[in-house]
C-alpha cells in the first residue's frame, strides 16, 4: 500500500499548504479576537443576575434550542448568574387543539378558563419546563425547574384589566378568567438555587390568594422577577429581531416614552404589547435595560451580553447623551 500521507509535497502543494495554514491561523488569530474582546462585558456581567425570558416562539427548533441552553451554561461558567424563565404560548395552543378546547386572546393575553388553566399548568410547569431543564444539562449545566407556586415564588392576584367601551364610552372590567398579574414575589427559592451553583428556570405560574393556579404572561412573570431579584439585565427572546418600526425596519434603542408611542398609535400589537410594558416596568423599578431579542438568531444571549454590536431593541429609561449603552 502506498504511503500518501508521507509523500514529500511538490512546490505548488507547499504554496497551497501554505496558504491553508495562513487561513486557518487568520480565522484562529480572528476568534481569539472575538474572545479577547468579550473581557470587558464578561466583568460588566461578573456575579450579576441576567433574567433570560425564553419565549414559546423561539423554542421551537431543536439546534436552536441546543444553541440557547449552550449560552445559558457558558454565562453561568463565566461567572453571571442566568435565570430563565420560560414561555410556551404555542406549545399551550397546540395542546388545547388536539383537546378540542377553544381558546382566544384579548390584547396577547390568553382567556383562561378552568379546563384551560389545567392544560396551561400541564404545559408550562410540565413537557416545557423539563425540555428546558433538560436541554441545559445536557450542555453540562445544572438547572433546577421550578414554577411560581415552588416556596410561594409568586403570589398573584387575578388580573383586573380596564377596558372603555368605545361606543357607550362606559369602563368595564375584562374578566379573563385565571389570568393572573404579579402580587407578591418572594425570591428566596431563587436565590437558593443561584447560591448552590445551579441555574433556575422558571414557569410562569402563579399562586392566587385562595390557593388557585393563576395562568401569567410570561413577559410579565421575567419582569417581576427581574425587579425582585434586581437584575442588570432582563432579556426577552421572541421570533422578531426586535421592535420593527412602521417601515418594519429595526428599532436598534428607544426610550420607555417612545415605547409608549409606538403602542399609541398602533406600530406596537398583539403580544408585543405585554411585552413592552413588561419594560416600561421593569425599568420603572429599577432594571437598567431590557433589550428584546430573536431567538431564532444562533446564540443571539451571546452576542447581546458579551460583543460591542449588541442585538435586538435595547430599552431603556433615557438615552444616555443620544448614545446605546453598550459599552462596558
Ligand atoms: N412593532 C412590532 N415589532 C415587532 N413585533 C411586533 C410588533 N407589533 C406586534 N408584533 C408581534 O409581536 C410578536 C412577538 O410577541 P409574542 O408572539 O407574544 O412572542 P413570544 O411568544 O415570543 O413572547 C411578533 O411575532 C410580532 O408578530
Ligand atoms: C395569560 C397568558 O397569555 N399566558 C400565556 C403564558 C405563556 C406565555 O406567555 O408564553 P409565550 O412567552 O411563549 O407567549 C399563555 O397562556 O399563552
Amino acid at each position: 500500500m502506498t504511503d500518501t500521507t508521507s509523500k514529500p509535497p511538490s512546490g505548488q502543494d507547499t504554496d497551497a499548504t501554505g496558504a491553508a495554514l495562513t487561513d486557518a491561523l487568520g480565522s484562529v488569530h480572528d476568534k481569539a479576537k472575538i474572545l479577547s474582546e468579550a473581557l470587558p462585558y464578561m466583568q460588566r456581567y461578573d456575579r450579576e443576575t441576567v433574567v433570560v425570558k425564553y419565549g414559546g416562539h423561539a423554542m421551537g427548533d431543536p439546534e436552536l434550542a441546543k444553541d440557547f441552553a449552550r449560552d445559558v451554561v457558558l454565562l453561568k461558567q463565566a461567572g453571571v448568574n442566568p435565570v430563565v424563565v420560560h414561555g410556551g404560548g404555542p406549545q399551550i395552543g397546540r395542546l388545547l387543539e388536539r383537546l378540542n378546547i377553544k381558546s382566544e386572546f384579548q390584547d396577547g393575553l390568553r382567556v383562561t378558563d378552568r379546563q384551560t388553566v389545567d392544560v396551561v399548568e400541564m404545559v408550562l410547569a410540565g413537557s416545557v419546563n423539563k425540555e428546558i431543564v433538560s436541554a441545559i444539562n445536557d450542555q453540562g449545566g445544572k438547572a433546577v425547574g421550578i414554577c411560581g407556586k415552588d416556596a410561594n415564588l409568586m403570589r398573584a392576584k387575578k388580573l383586573e384589566r380596564r377596558v372603555r367601551d368605545p361606543d357607550s364610552n362606559i369602563e368595564k372590567v375584562l374578566d379573563l378568567g385565571f389570568v393572573g398579574e404579579p402580587g407578591l414575589v418572594e425570591p428566596h427559592i431563587i436565590d437558593v438555587i443561584i447560591q448552590s451553583d445551579l441555574i433556575p428556570v422558571v414557569a410562569p405560574i402563579g399562586v392566587g390568594p385562595e390557593g388557585e393556579t393563576l395562568n401569567i404572561n410570561a413577559d410579565t412573570f421575567a419582569a417581576a422577577i427581574a425587579v425582585a431579584l434586581k437584575a442588570k439585565r432582563l432579556l426577552l427572546l421572541t421570533d422578531v429581531d426586535g421592535v420593527l418600526d412602521k417601515d418594519g425596519a429595526l428599532v436598534r434603542s428607544m426610550t420607555t416614552s417612545e415605547a409608549l408611542d409606538l403602542i399609541a398609535d398602533g406600530t406596537i400589537t398583539g403580544g408585543m404589547i405585554p411585552k413592552i410594558e413588561s419594560c416600561i416596568d421593569v425599568i420603572s423599578e429599577g432594571v437598567e435595560a431590557v433589550v428584546i431579542i430573536n431567538g431564532k438568531v444562533p446564540h443571539s444571549v451571546l452576542l447581546e451580553l458579551f460583543t460591542e454590536h449588541g442585538a435586538g431593541t435595547l430599552i431603556e429609561r433615557r438615552r444616555p447623551h443620544g448614545y446605546r449603552t453598550r459599552q462596558p
